[in-house]
């Protein structure tokens, strides 16, 4: 069990350049697989999620090459992958899972995917009956892994999206790529739009309507490999952006952050908030990037409701624990998603911020957080439930407290942020976690 607290004596401050966007490495190693030449990706996540997709493409087939963060794949061509002789393993990733469902579904072979406990009991029926509507044959037993694919040749489809879900749109328009004639996707909400903006850049036809949420895919591009670098992780900056941000005396920079509008939510709701944050735009072309000034500051409560959860989705247990300093009720509705992520992660947030005497009531979709009240701890030891984000959420929250705190199941930072004990020790002058 890792020992988190060490006593954090003075505020965060330095310099930090977080690792490489998941949703952009997994995207990169997907589209690059596709394309026709090498496409070679720079600062590319190497935590394992994005690994279970390198390691699924070079199964079928695609010679890929790793050197730290730096990664050539020699594309094979949207009709070049090869079937697996074994199954497919997926890992702990959705990302993985739902986007290769859809590019597999066109291929003309058959694959089988797998995946760990927790993603076994995440819903897959929201891209296997999409897709089965474009002529896909999918297999997903009581709608989760494993998955059976028989690929074969997909029709367009005109169709509107169930859920706010980038990983359902970014599926779709995998197999639409694939399909006969141009498509039309509609979203709930607007989601992260890393695919379109990614897929056009390696020469595909995809256009987003002004309404931000009619999306129409032309079939068959020819896709042509790039060299591209990968921002850092607005997801994975987020917890350094709390951090300081709820830590008294704080100064810290984060360097070359993704800035795409659809992943910004944090930062719009820390700054209504109260939060300080100066953003230094960077002048760059395709994903938007920026370097971010956090300095500690003092809390009003929010609401938040469905419109603005899909652009602050997996930093939501931070903004719970934002809300938990808050001074006074903060309320967030419309995140019922939350409870089919890596973990149920309201039920999670609810049942370790209790075990700090956080005041926080659950919701079907959301948390009530009176943050005026004080915290009192009441169980030292607080358990990640296997979930990434809420063991570092959880780190983050020890900051706060002068007890010896202990986090059962902090190997899970693994899955999308390896080097994150690491960084946070080297911005609180904290010797090492141990
Ligand atoms: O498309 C992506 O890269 C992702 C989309 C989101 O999932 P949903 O689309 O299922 O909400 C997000 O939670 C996940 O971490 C990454
Ligand atoms: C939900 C997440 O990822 P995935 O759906 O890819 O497992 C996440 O990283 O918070």
């Amino acid at each position: 069990m890792k020992k988190l607290s060490d006593k954090l004596k003075t505020g965060l401050h330095g310099e930090l350049s977080v690792p490489g966007d998941k949703s952009i490495s997994h995207r990169g190693i997907m589209f690059g697989a596709v394309s026709e030449g090498r496409t070679t990706l720079h600062h590319f996540l190497t935590a394992e999620d994005c690994l279970s997709t390198l390691k699924a493409f070079q199964q079928l087939g695609v010679p890929i090459k790793r050197d730290g963060e730096t990664v050539e794949i020699e594309g094979v061509g949207l009709h070049g992958l090869k079937q697996s002789g074994n199954p497919l393993d997926m890992g702990n990733s959705g990302t993985t899972t739902r986007l290769i469902m859809g590019l597999l579904a066109g291929q003309n072979f058959d694959s089988t995917l797998f995946g760990d406990d927790s993603l076994s009991k995440r819903p897959m029926k929201r891209v296997s009956e999409p897709l089965a509507e474009m002529g896909a044959d999918i297999c997903v037993t009581d709608g989760h892994l494993p998955a059976r694919i028989h690929g074969q040749k997909l029709h367009a489809i005109d169709y509107q999206l169930k859920v706010a879900s980038a990983q359902v749109k970014s599926a779709l328009i995998l197999a639409a790529i694939q399909a006969d004639q141009p498509s039309t996707l509609i979203e709930k909400l607007p989601t992260r739009n890393h695919t379109e903006k990614m897929l056009n850049a390696f020469g595909a036809n995809i256009q987003t309507m002004a309404d931000n949420v009619t999306i129409k895919v032309n079939p068959q591009p020819k896709l042509t490999g790039i060299d591209l670098t990968v921002p850092g992780d607005m997801s994975s900056a987020a917890f350094f952006l709390v951090a300081a941000t709820l830590v008294p005396n704080s100064k810290l920079t984060l360097k070359n952050v993704g800035v795409n509008e659809t992943r910004t939510g944090l930062l719009s709701i820390l700054k209504r908030m109260g939060g300080k944050v100066i953003e230094r735009h960077r002048n760059d072309s395709g994903e938007p990037t920026a370097d971010l000034v956090v300095s500690s500051a003092e809390l009003k409560p929010i609401e938040i409701g469905a419109e603005e959860i899909p652009a602050v989705i997996d930093e939501l247990p931070l903004v719970a624990l934002l809300a938990a300093k808050a001074n006074g009720i903060s309320k967030i509705t419309g995140a019922g998603e939350l409870r089919v992520k890596e973990t149920d992660r309201i039920a999670a947030v609810v049942q370790e911020f209790s075990k700090l005497g956080i005041a926080i009531r659950e919701l079907p979709d959301g948390f009530v957080i009176d943050g005026a009240k004080p915290w009192h701890v009441e169980k030292t030891k607080l358990d990640s439930h296997g979930d990434h984000r809420i063991g570092m959420t959880l780190a983050i929250a020890s900051l706060l407290l002068d007890e010896q705190l202990q986090l059962n199941g902090a190997e899970s930072v693994n899955i999308s942020y390896p080097e994150f004990f690491d960084d946070l020790a080297s911005v609180t002058n904290i010797e090492s976690y141990s």
